[in-house]
């Protein structure tokens, strides 16, 4: 038997009127902009543009998602806001600060709200009204016994199957995570937390909170930047959902602007250091190198005669110039100004002596040859390419640059022939981009930044994004246990203070809403090897069940993987093949000889069910079911291989495979011992049991619902909750 909500059809009808209202308004709005006539082309190509953010803007997500009721106040909370025709507000958007208390609201600390509703719509049409907060007063419509559970919006938003792109979440936003998204935008926000705590969602929702709430920041501009385009390309449309459209997203290599492009990698020991805050020293101190003079005078002849400037007095001008704080090149102007001037007074002097008159001017000394090349070795011209590339193959150079920076064999490291052609690595990008600022200054600058994976970040990475924000204002998203990079830490300190000189704050996120709590289980056995002082993510998921371990032959291994991704596409459940680097090349292979359609994740191609990944690129992404193959050569392949392998364990929302010949690595079989033995040695058993005691009120009542949950209860039970303090209603 299904209950309706007594307010079902009131709350329906306003529902509609918003949509009407909305659908109106923007009518109105397009007619008004079609019907302009814009006198110049400038205007008429911002209206165009406003056009086409209007028409965006419609969104797809629910347009009404909640309802909070005080004593004396009724708001509705949605996407976006929505006025009536006498401007009185129906809808307050989500990021305004009158939404505040719906997110902050819980079952036990409901602030001052009587009521917190919530509505669970498709397509227009109302299918359930939640009360998940109700304040026992004499209007109450249910009564409170004394229990908490997951959001039931929540449960539904989460149980939507995947459909290869994130979406915005605005209708089920939880307050852990709330608090995140609207703290102030000033300095250093650090967000860590395990595989699928929202890490991504706080940042991208944070960064339009900021947007609606910030018009100082967003006048700046603002910029998302995530570690691959794979990984940019599954998150990119969440903004524009938001309404957000003038917010830069872009990948971590193309932050660079120069003509170089990273086509080749390196042994990581070469990215180390290449990656390391020594780098910008070295760097800066090795075009300090170039400049100077010191030969005992410059001659420059003008036909029959010379002008002639003692070396003391270029030294002295050279010295003068590099004491000032400019960029490079444009020091190198005021240096070729000061020259002339210095030249063209000498001669001037030496001609009024013997009474000659002055044959050259300024103007005329500065297009001399042998001026020109006197300026080039004394404040040489370069692009940075061309900089770090005469660096790099010039053994001398390396040596007085790297004195006392880098040990000899790390400095051997950096050295590579002319000859070795122009193949540059992503280090070597941000070595250029250090460069590109010593001698150009800065470039594109933004009001704050947003950083998605940051644990992988290089100290020369870090640099790159603070002298995009002068004002160090950052989101750092990240967790310290998923660093499969060359930069594996014990404290976001280690990385934060490369970005802003202030102190970062730390928010952690505790609940894992993405990978069901049996293979965060498994995967959490790795944990110990990389991460001992970090708790898994308290999953609320349950999934589908145990991972399923399916041991195979070489011969048949990627054909029976892919028989295994077409039997989760039967079933409608999108597949994430996450494979070594090495077999990535081979399974597409295979995939084309069985007729199987596969999306290739390289390319940021999520639109099949079944989509090929390499581990190396699958941080951020998350499937149905993920089916991972061969872990022992995910293990090997590099020598963060447990946290790889972590990562690539925790991507699934439904169903973790493994299909796998070689023997599987330590701590990985679901009966492996090692990784409790590890867990004990570590004394991250006492650490957990710590974990529970600190969790507040809210977060407690959560777990107890998931292991309620877990427990399985009943079907009809869950169904419909008696008695519980949440009243729910259902059509
Ligand atoms: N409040 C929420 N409501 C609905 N879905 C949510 C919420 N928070 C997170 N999710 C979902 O949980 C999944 C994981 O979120 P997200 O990718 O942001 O996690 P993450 O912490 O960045 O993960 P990773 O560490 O793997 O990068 C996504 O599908 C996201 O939409």
């Amino acid at each position: 038997m299904t209950i309706q909500h007594p307010e079902f059809e009131q709350e329906q009808r306003y529902i509609e009127q918003a949509y009407d209202l909305l659908d109106r308004g923007l009518a109105d709005a397009e007619q008004n902009i079609v019907n302009f006539e814009a006198l110049h082309r400038s205007t008429a190509h911002a209206m165009n543009r406003a056009l086409a953010i209007l028409r965006n803007s419609r969104g797809s997500g629910q347009l009404v998602f909640g309802r909070m009721d005080r004593e004396d106040e009724q708001l509705y909370i949605g996407r976006r806001r929505v006025y009536d025709t006498d401007r009185n507000l129906v809808v307050v958007g989500w990021h305004a600060p009158a939404a505040a208390a719906f997110y902050d609201a819980t079952p036990q600390e409901p602030g001052d709200l009587v009521l917190k509703r919530v509505f669970i719509e498709q397509d227009r049409r109302l299918q359930r009204v939640v009360d998940e907060v109700v304040r026992q007063t004499a209007q109450s419509i249910a009564t409170s016994a004394g229990d908490a559970s997951i959001s039931d919006a929540l449960l539904q938003e989460l149980d939507r199957s995947r459909d290869g792109a994130m979406r915005e979440v605005v209708a089920t936003i939880q307050s852990e995570q709330y608090r995140v998204i609207r703290h102030p935008g000033d300095g250093v926000v650090v967000v860590q937390g395990g595989p699928g705590t929202g890490k991504t969602v706080v940042g991208l929702h944070r960064a339009a909170w900021l947007a609606f709430n910030r018009p100082d920041i967003r006048k700046l501009g603002m910029l998302v930047v995530a570690p691959s385009t794979t990984l940019l390309t599954y998150f990119s449309g969440v903004l524009p959902s938001l309404d957000v459209s003038d917010i830069d997203q872009m990948d971590l290599d193309s932050l660079y602007g120069g003509e170089a492009r990273a086509t080749t990698v390196e042994p990581v020991e070469t990215a180390r250091i290449k990656g390391s805050a020594a780098m910008s020293v070295l760097l800066r101190r090795a075009l300090d190198q170039r400049i100077g003079w010191d030969e005992d005078e410059l001659v420059l002849p003008l036909g029959a005669d010379r002008i002639r400037i003692p070396g003391d007095e270029i030294y002295r001008l050279v010295e003068d110039i590099k004491g000032r704080v400019l960029p490079h090149n444009e020091a190198r102007d005021v240096l070729r100004q000061a020259l002339s001037a210095l030249a063209a007074k000498n001669h001037a002097d030496a001609q009024r002596l013997q009474n000659r008159p002055v044959r050259a001017n300024e103007a005329t000394i500065r297009r001399l040859s042998a001026f020109n090349n006197a300026l080039d070795r004394m404040w040489p011209s370069f692009t940075p390419e061309e900089f770090v590339r005469s660096l790099y193959s010039t053994q001398s150079w390396l040596i007085s640059a790297a004195e006392g920076l880098l040990a000899a064999d790390e400095r051997a490291r950096l050295f590579r022939s002319s000859l070795d052609g122009e193949a540059w690595t992503r280090a070597d990008l941000f070595c250029l981009d250090e460069v590109s600022f010593l001698l150009n200054g800065d470039s594109m600058t933004y009001g704050h930044i947003v950083i998605d994976e940051a644990q992988d970040l290089s100290p020369m990475e870090a640099r790159a994004l603070a002298r995009r924000c002068p004002s160090g204002s950052f989101t750092v998203l990240g967790d310290l246990a998923q660093a499969t990079g060359v930069w594996v830490r014990d404290t976001w300190q280690e990385l934060t203070e490369h970005l802003a000189t202030a102190d970062a704050s730390v928010h952690t996120l505790t609940i894992g809403y993405r990978v069901p709590a049996p293979a965060l289980a498994l995967a959490a056995k790795q944990l110990p090897l990389v991460s001992p002082d970090l708790e898994p993510p308290l999953s609320i998921r349950v999934g589908r069940g145990e991972p399923q371990i399916w041991q195979s032959s070489t011969e048949e291994l990627l054909v029976e993987v892919m028989t295994l991704a077409e039997r989760y596409r039967d079933e409608s459940l999108t597949s994430g093949v996450l494979l070594p680097d090495a077999l990535y090349d081979e399974a597409l292979r295979v995939a084309g000889d069985q007729h199987i359609k596969v999306g290739d994740g390289r390319d940021g191609d999520f639109a099949l069910e079944v989509t090929l990944v390499p581990v190396s690129l699958c941080k951020g992404l998350e499937f149905d079911v993920v089916i991972l193959v061969e872990p022992a050569a995910i293990a090997a392949q590099s020598v963060q291989g447990a946290r790889q392998l972590y990562v690539a364990m925790t991507r699934c929302t439904q169903q973790l495979d493994v299909v796998h010949c070689e023997v599987l690595p330590a701590g990985f079989s679901q009966h492996d011992e090692l990784g409790d033995e590890l867990l004990e040695r570590e004394g991250a058993a006492e650490s957990m049991i710590d974990l529970l005691g600190r969790l507040n009120a809210e977060d407690l009542a959560l777990v107890e619902s998931l292991v309620r949950r877990l427990a399985g209860p009943p079907e009809e039970v869950r169904a419909l909750p008696s008695g519980q303090r949440d009243e729910e209603w259902i059509q």
